[in-house]
């Protein structure tokens, strides 16, 4: 299968040490023995940081997002290096090179592409353009909520949820950079027009990688209407 794996920021970052990134780096070179894998990273907590520190100095929202973007690709290059010789030793700066760089048959690993939109919309237009068979997004929660749980005590995980829908839950939801919390419009706007198979699970644990592939029931997934 051609997979695009999205990988929270707020997962390999939490700690800012390089045990995610490890963990992660050997479920994916075992995964590439059968599946041809597109990963996208998040920023995570540096990025905000950098975002909020660019803010501060009257940045536009375009610097912002563009700092967040270069971030994305630092931590692409984390995890570049944990993965050695399995992945092409190079950062798509965008999908056509993403599709070029995957002839080398290894991993691809990337980040952002242009301002205006979170990595999860990178994940799912990547997904549309090199005509994935499924797109997983790893997130810091197990899946899309009815509210943020973070927040809430009784939110309840949601286990299928049409693109449709979804939009509707996000419409309205902030769109400054660094703000895109949980999943933006753009990214559920490409999963709709192109039936794209997503499934939102908790990444913290990489075995849940393995989990989704094998069709275990976990996380949320987003359905054809
Ligand atoms: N309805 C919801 N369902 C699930 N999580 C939600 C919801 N609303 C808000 N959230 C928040 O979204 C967060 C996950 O998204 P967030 O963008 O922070 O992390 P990420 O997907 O791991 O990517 P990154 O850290 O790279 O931005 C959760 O920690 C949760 O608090
Ligand atoms: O293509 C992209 C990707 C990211 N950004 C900006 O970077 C931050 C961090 O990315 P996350 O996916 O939220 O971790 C994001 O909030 C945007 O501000 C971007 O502009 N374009």
């Amino acid at each position: 299968m051609k997979i695009v794996i999205a990988i929270g920021g707020s997962i390999l970052l939490k700690e800012y040490d390089y045990q995610k990134f490890q963990e992660y780096s050997e479920i994916l070179k075992s995964l590439s023995n059968e599946h041809e894998l597109f990963v996208v990273v998040g920023g995570g907590k540096p990025a905000r940081d950098y975002i909020s520190v660019i803010r501060d100095l009257n940045g536009g929202e375009a610097q912002c997002d563009d700092i967040g973007i270069e971030v994305t690709r630092i931590n692409a290059k984390l995890l570049l290096t944990a993965l050695g010789d399995y992945a092409y030793q190079r950062v798509p700066h965008n999908f056509q090179e993403a599709l070029e760089f995957s002839a080398s048959g290894k991993i691809i690993v990337m980040g952002g592409t242009e301002p205006a939109h979170s990595t999860d919309a990178v994940s799912a237009i990547l997904a549309e353009y090199i005509h994935a068979d499924k797109l997983i997004n790893l997130t810091s929660v197990d899946g899309m909520y009815n509210k943020d749980p973070n927040k809430y005590d009784d939110a309840e995980l949601i286990k299928e949820i049409t693109a449709s829908e979804m939009m509707e839950f996000i419409s309205g939801k902030d769109t400054k950079a660094g703000t895109y919390e949980f999943f933006d419009m753009t990214a559920i706007q490409m999963i709709k027009r192109s039936s794209i198979e997503t499934v939102i699970a908790n990444g913290y644990t990489p075995e849940n990688l393995t989990k989704v592939i094998n069709g275990e029931d976990i996380g949320t997934k987003i359905i054809n209407e």
